[in-house]
């Protein structure tokens, strides 16, 4: 199970509102990414991707009751990783200032398949399909315009898109798993749309009547409904329980099909490992594992030793961990490209030095423990931002589970993603799991794997490092020291606000190790 602090904190303390997934609620939010309980990995043990999300497009009138099935879907289908509602409306045109006018004075046709940016549309969609992420517009209905910012979105499992327009453009329909129409009487339609167009977007009634007769009535027929001739399943806009059932039932057996088809691929943690029950062995030599290693001089190993030790007090611990990160992250540093520089300095000479050309470096820390690594890294480049990725193992399962995607800008938007420089911290590379999901995360982003820098305390040589190295062999993985063997084994549990219990776990563990370095940093 997730940790309940963690998901708490986390979901009331993210600074980036739009990037923060929403935990399921019985509203589900439009465009937002809305989590239960974490996504499973959607990769093999190759690093590349199974499966897309699945998507479901429910198509209908303006009123017909679209948003309310893909709510009611959602509810139905209970307990999935992570879904979207991606909202067609979001992707209405830009307009000029002379289409605002006509717009403000309910003459201008909005329902009309060229209103919305129908490529944008559709590669908004295959991106997300394709598990990567996507930048979003948002569309303000009271402006009647697209607004400056973007949302986004990444991660989703299933992507149920709605819009008058769902089933219009075949490219659309060649993206979508399963097609539904919400079939509704134009009265019930339009007394809905009075309501909400009211309520919720700021219109006059004669002003939604005079636009409902000019444009939306007619284009219903015209280009809306004959669209229902491509969906799948026709459903009821009122009175609907049995339809959602049906549909939510199929794509449930949808899901577990795939998840059947991938299982056996799927890159579960014990599955990194050499060894396959009860402990790992040592078959890779080191050098074959390319690590940059720091040189281990006595200090570094004096560092280690307080570190490894269980009578090291919390603070010295946290001291400790803090220096040892600095150093980490300045032996990291000189894997970035430098190129000359020359500067005069203060006595008037020239001085011919070095200076990084990396552009738009981040960290991203893979919590909990990873954390630990930020205080160093911060100290080490200034002003850098720093995201996060909650990753957890499901206790039944052992999966690695993706609970919480918060990452930098300079991540979330491609454009720039492609040209980033990316820390992944965390405090040792066990099993690999969260590993190898992180880096799955930030490739889905765009970031080049040459431009991803490991840095951690501890490799377990026996764990799946080895794997790692197989599969992502251009990231660059800078660690402290190397331990020889990994065991699987009972550990105690610390009582605290997030284990009132005190209840312990079975995990692997690394030998000799440090023990579990975010309980010793953070309680
Ligand atoms: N099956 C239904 N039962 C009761 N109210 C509904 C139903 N479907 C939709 N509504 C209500 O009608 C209004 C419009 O529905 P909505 O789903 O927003 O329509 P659409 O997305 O097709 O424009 C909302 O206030 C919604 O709560
Ligand atoms: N500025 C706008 C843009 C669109 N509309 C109307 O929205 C309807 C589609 O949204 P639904 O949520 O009802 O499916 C469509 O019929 C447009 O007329 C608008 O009024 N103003």
């Amino acid at each position: 199970m997730p940790d309940e602090r963690m998901r708490h904190s986390l979901s009331e303390g993210a600074p980036i509102v739009d990037a923060a997934p929403q935990y399921l609620s019985l509203q589900p939010k439009k465009n937002t990414v809305l989590v239960s309980h974490g996504r499973p990995p959607w990769y093999g043990e190759d690093g590349k991707r199974t499966c897309d999300a699945y998507v479901v497009a429910v198509s209908g009138g303006s009123g017909s009751g679209k948003t309310h099935v893909a709510r009611q879907i959602i509810q139905s289908l209970g307990s999935i990783p992570t879904v979207i509602i991606l909202s067609q409306d979001s992707f209405y045109k830009h307009h000029n200032e002379e289409e605002l006018a006509l717009a403000h004075a309910n003459m201008l046709d909005f329902d009309h398949p060229d209103a919305i940016d129908m490529p944008m549309f559709a590669a908004c969609l295959a991106d997300l399909k394709a598990c990567k992420q996507s930048n979003i517009p948002v569309y303000s209905f009271s402006e009647h315009q697209r607004l400056e910012e973007k949302k986004y979105l990444y991660g989703a499992t299933i992507i149920i898109t709605e819009g008058i327009m769902a089933l219009h453009d075949p490219a659309l329909r060649a993206l979508y798993d399963l097609k539904v129409f919400v079939q509704c009487d134009s009265d019930l339609m339009l007394a809905r749309r009075l309501q909400r167009d009211v309520k919720e977007r700021g219109r006059s009634v004669d002003g939604i009547l005079d636009q409902y007769l000019r444009f939306v009535k007619p284009s219903y027929d015209n280009f809306v409904r004959p669209t229902s001739s491509h969906a799948d399943i026709i459903v009821p806009g009122s009175n609907n329980a049995v339809a959602i059932e049906l549909i939510s039932a199929h794509i449930r057996r949808q899901l577990q099909e795939r998840a059947n088809q991938f299982r056996q691929r799927l890159a579960l943690p014990h599955r990194y490992l050499n060894g396959r029950s009860g402990a790992s062995t040592l078959e890779c030599r080191l050098e074959d594992l390319d690590l940059k290693v720091l040189p281990q001089t006595p200090q570094l190993q004096g560092i280690y030793t307080i570190l490894r030790s269980k009578t090291t007090s919390r603070q010295d611990f946290v001291f400790f961990v803090d220096r040892l990160s600095t150093i980490l992250v300045e032996h990291a540093l000189q894997y970035l490209p430098y190129a000359p520089k020359t500067v005069i300095t203060p006595v008037g000479v020239e001085s011919h030095g070095q200076k990084s050309d990396a552009k738009n470096m981040c960290g991203v820390s893979i919590l909990r423990s990873g954390g630990a690594l930020e205080r160093g890294f911060r100290r080490v480049i200034n002003d850098v931002p720093v995201g996060s990725l909650l990753v957890q193992s499901d206790a039944k399962t052992g999966e690695p589970l993706l609970l919480h995607v918060m990452l930098p800008q300079c991540v979330r938007l491609r454009h720039l993603a492609e040209e980033s420089w990316v820390f992944l911290l965390d405090a040792q590379i066990g099993t690999a799991a969260a590993a190898f999901m992180a880096i799955r995360v930030l490739l889905d982003h765009g970031v080049r794997e040459d431009r991803i820098v490991f840095v951690t305390f501890l490799v377990a040589r026996g764990g799946g490092v080895s794997v790692l190295r197989r599969v992502f062999p251009r990231v660059t993985i800078v660690c402290g020291a190397v331990d020889d063997q990994m065991r699987e084994g009972w550990l105690e549990g610390v009582q605290g606000e997030g284990n009132p219990e005190g209840i312990g776990r079975k995990v692997w563990v690394m030998q000799p190790g440090m023990g579990q370095i975010g309980d010793r940093y953070y309680l």
